[in-house]
């Protein structure tokens, strides 16, 4: 995630040949078609924010250009107002549309949302017709230029140029720090978004509402580069070449999107003749791409270095330096009364998955949940971390209740979890998915990551440091910088333990993280474990390795069907006839 010297020199000559543009072009025309590329890749890079990075699908951001370019024009030419001024209200009304689009309808499943979205684009077409006293309806309306010397062409395209600069360092500055990690956790797994204390509708509202403020701006620009706009101006086939920008582009970086700009929007002028078959060209581009590279043309280069040159992961055999780890992961310790389920029940319609079970689990032990399959294991480990909310029962850590509490409330309080499978981000590095478990700690506001204040690159750097000192700590300083779906079963399973210790957490809770392991794997994991309990960290695992349970647990608790059946010392636990009935066997 960070702009190294190998992109660093590509991006300098990038800015150097934008900024001499209108000194060698000499065509208006040619001009206004660049212009008109920066006012769209201001839109596009707010609108690459939500879909690309935050997997929030907008196909109606048309209607959020529409009304800052409405904006603009109805209070420069109608109420003489400022351009400067006009320009910032249009912005800020874009972002107040968007906040106010996006709060009914983010907690929409995706294709919902999208339609959503879709409905406000038509609404907002629909109002400018209809109020044409305001907005001159099918007649349109005639925008004043801008101010002084960004009146003529080439000011113009500097101020938008200059105006897309800015934007996508702020988006660089997003994508890179905390907010970035947290944004594409909740589009490729909001499970382990939300195990890690990340505000899922908060995020996606904040990031959907900025993607407005970029439209509104956009709008402003757009319109007083058209000079004249009607509702036929904003076509619904323009969002979708927003949209289509970013999907050909490719979704997560900022250079891909940007590409998929230029091209899409200087193909219709190569093509002389053939342009009005513009938009079945798009369309076969956008069939291609998603057949052939559905991560879009970004990731051509990249696919081909991958040919020339193939990244190789050699697996090694994690070694951990206990002593290390220990000092890493040792926070302050309270040793309060720990986390206690009383009578706890949960259905799932006609099943009753768990059925009046306690336990408790305090800093610095390790408590075993041993149990046939479908004894309620996982159920009474979503019940403790809040993906389950319990039906019956109660749920207290220390002197708080947390029965009604959500998963991210809980997280904040210092409750990790590991998951059965494990859920990483595959796109990301094995550093950045440990950096994912500092959330709460290296979240910094929105406004402070998009300026990249000191405040918040500070907080990354100390996680950095963290999330390298624990897994350099847990043998695992070959994975830093590999993706994490190259790597094996085993190394996503330590670096989702990994990740769950950036948290700093009092309890963490290890669903089978033994499943798939090699001998000598699940004694690493125990020495693992249990230094985890030397750092003081209270933890509870769930496992079917019963020799792995019985060897490291203090306590031990038994389900079946639902049903604590037995609960003691480990030795205890292993005696009982019951349990020896229904799981040992005898
Ligand atoms: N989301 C759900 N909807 C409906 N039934 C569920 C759900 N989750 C669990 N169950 C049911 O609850 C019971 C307990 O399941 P649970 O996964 O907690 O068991 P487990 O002990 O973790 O099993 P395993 O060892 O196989 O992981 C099972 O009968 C299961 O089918």
């Amino acid at each position: 995630m960070n702009l190294g010297a190998k992109t660093g020199i590509p991006v300098l000559a990038c800015i150097a040949l934008l900024a001499t543009l209108p000194l060698w072009v000499g065509n208006p025309y040619q001009l206004h078609i660049a212009t008109l590329i920066a006012v769209y890749w201001i839109l596009i890079a707010g609108l690459n924010l939500s879909v690309g990075y935050t997997g929030v699908l907008s196909i109606g951001h048309i209607g959020l250009l529409a009304i800052g370019a409405y904006t603009y024009a109805i209070l420069t030419s109608r109420y003489d107002f400022d351009p400067w001024l006009a320009t910032l209200i249009a912005a800020a009304l874009g972002g107040a549309c968007g906040f106010i689009l996006g709060l009914p309808s983010l907690r929409l499943p995706g294709f919902y949302f999208a339609m959503a979205t879709l409905a406000f684009a038509l609404m907002v077409t629909e109002f400018s017709l209809a109020q044409s006293d305001l907005t001159g309806g099918g007649i349109g309306l005639s925008v004043p230029p801008f101010d002084g010397f960004f009146a003529s062409p080439s000011g113009l395209y500097w101020l938008a140029v200059a105006a897309a600069g800015v934007i996508t360092w702020l988006a660089w500055n997003l994508t890179r720090l905390m907010w970035g990690r947290g944004m594409i956790a909740l589009r490729d797994s909001t499970v382990a978004a939300s195990a890690v204390g990340v505000p899922i509708f908060r995020v996606k509202l904040t990031v959907f509402a900025f993607s407005g403020v970029t439209a509104g701006l956009a709008g402003a620009m757009f319109a007083t580069l058209q000079s004249y706009i009607t509702p036929e101006t904003f076509p619904f086939e323009l969002s979708l070449f927003f949209f289509i920008c970013i999907i050909i582009g490719g979704r997560g970086t900022i250079w891909g999107p940007f590409l998929g700009t230029i091209v899409l929007a200087i193909l219709p002028e190569l093509m002389g003749g053939l342009a009005r078959w513009g938009q079945f060209f798009y369309g076969a581009l956008l069939l291609i791409v998603v057949l052939l590279v559905p991560e879009g043309i970004g990731s051509v280069i990249g696919i081909i270095r991958e040919k020339i040159n193939p990244s190789r992961h050699e697996k090694r055999i994690v070694n951990p330096d206990l002593p290390r780890l220990v000092a890493a992961i040792r926070g302050d310790r309270r040793y309060e009364r720990g986390i206690s389920l009383n009578a706890a029940s949960k259905h799932f319609g006609g099943v009753l998955a768990v059925n009046r079970v306690s336990l408790s689990l305090q800093e610095g032990e390790i408590h075993g949940l041993i149990g046939p399959n479908g004894s309620g294991k996982t159920t009474l480990l979503n019940l403790i971390s809040g993906y389950y909310l319990i039906d019956q029962g109660a749920i207290e850590l220390d002197d708080a209740t947390l029965t009604q509490s959500s998963v991210q409330r809980r997280a904040a309080l210092g409750v990790a979890r590991t998951f059965q499978k494990p859920r990483l981000l595959g796109t990301l590095s094995g550093l950045d998915n440990a950096m994912l478990g500092g959330w709460k700690d290296a979240r910094s506001g929105f406004m402070q990551n998009l300026l990249a204040l000191p405040a918040a690159r500070r907080q990354d750097a100390q996680l950095r440091a963290r999330a390298l000192e624990i897994l350099h700590a847990m043998g695992l300083s070959h994975i830093v910088d590999k993706p994490a779906s190259l790597l094996d079963h085993a190394e996503q399973r330590f670096l989702e333990i990994a990740r769950a210790l950036c948290m700093q957490p009092r309890f963490i809770l290890l669903d089978e993280p033994a499943g798939g392991l090699t001998e000598h794997e699940i004694d690493q994991l125990a020495n693992i474990v249990l230094a985890m309990r030397d750092a003081g960290i209270g933890v509870l695992i769930i496992e079917h390795h019963t020799d792995f349970v019985f060897r490291i647990c203090d306590r031990v608790t038994a389900l079946n069907l639902g049903s604590s059946i037995a609960s003691g010392s480990a030795a205890e636990v292993r005696a009982d006839p019951e349990v020896i009935r229904v799981y040992l066997g005898a």
